[in-house]
């Protein structure tokens, strides 16, 4: 069901009804890339708040700044103008070093999953919990077994990623995000290069290890399949967030 926005005195895209803080508050958030003469604008002006446990959808045409946005909220590019709150941490402005804590919190599933074609794909979902100082006393393997094995790849977990089909390798590039239990996950086109079957499955994995771990997920599509999982559809043009629309493209 879709739920209903209002405009606060800011112009914020808000939930009503909901008490809680958000874990991404976006305000009054411009971007440019280049200096100079070559500066360029690309986002004006973002107003956003999404809550815990909500999977938003982001849509707008190619070059209408959605990726960019995601990795402003992702830390992996540092804003400058306006606000931008992840989990409590204010990080426009931020130093790399605490950018690099806001990042190990954040789950990141990308279009080009990044696996290491050299190491299999438990190897692959292990790298993730060596980056977190509390798993190094637990049973690390068994930990990316067990996430492998949500994700229905259980008789592939030795493989190679190299020998993996393009659905599976997603799968191993989601077991990756959620294993160490991140409160956001963060997809760029994650069923980009799959077909319609291995899309759906993508998705749904991603569906049901977010409610079963509350974690929040922003994703970035342009897949119309798939815009039925998200609690919020939110729209991106020309660098603005023009609109909230309902799942089948209304307003
Ligand atoms: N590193 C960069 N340097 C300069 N301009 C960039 C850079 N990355 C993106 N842009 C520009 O910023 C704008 C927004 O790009 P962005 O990749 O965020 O759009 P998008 O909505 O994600 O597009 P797509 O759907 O095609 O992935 C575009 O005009 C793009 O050309």
């Amino acid at each position: 069901m879709l739920q209903k926005i209002s405009l606060d005195q800011s112009s914020k895209l808000k939930v009503q009804n909901t008490s809680q803080q958000p874990v991404i508050s976006v305000c009054h958030l411009d971007y440019y890339f280049g200096r100079g003469e070559l500066c360029k604008q690309v986002l004006f002006d973002i107003n956003l708040d999404i809550y815990s446990g909500e999977i938003v959808i982001m849509t707008g045409p190619s070059g209408s700044g959605k990726t960019t946005l995601l990795t402003l909220i992702g830390g992996l590019r540092s804003a400058r103008e306006g606000n931008l709150k992840v989990l409590g941490q204010e990080i426009s402005g931020a130093s790399k070093r605490q950018l690099m804590q806001v990042r190990r919190q954040i789950g990141y599933i990308f279009q080009a999953h990044n696996l290491l074609t050299f190491l299999t794909a438990k190897q692959n979902v292990r790298m993730s919990l060596e980056l977190h100082d509390e798993y190094l006393k637990q049973d690390m393997d068994q930990l990316a077994t067990d996430t492998l094995k949500s994700v229905g790849l259980g008789d592939r977990i030795d493989y190679y990623a190299d020998s993996l089909s393009g659905g599976q390798k997603q799968r191993v590039a989601i077991a990756r995000a959620l294993v160490s239990r991140p409160k956001i996950v963060l997809a760029d086109e994650p069923t980009a290069a799959l077909d319609k079957k291995s899309g759906r499955d993508v998705v749904d994995i991603m569906q049901r290890l977010a409610k079963e771990q509350g974690c929040t997920i922003l994703l970035v599509t342009h897949d119309n399949r798939i815009l039925d999982i998200a609690d919020r559809i939110i729209h991106m043009e020309d660098g603005r967030l023009v609109q909230e629309v309902g799942k089948q493209g209304s307003i």
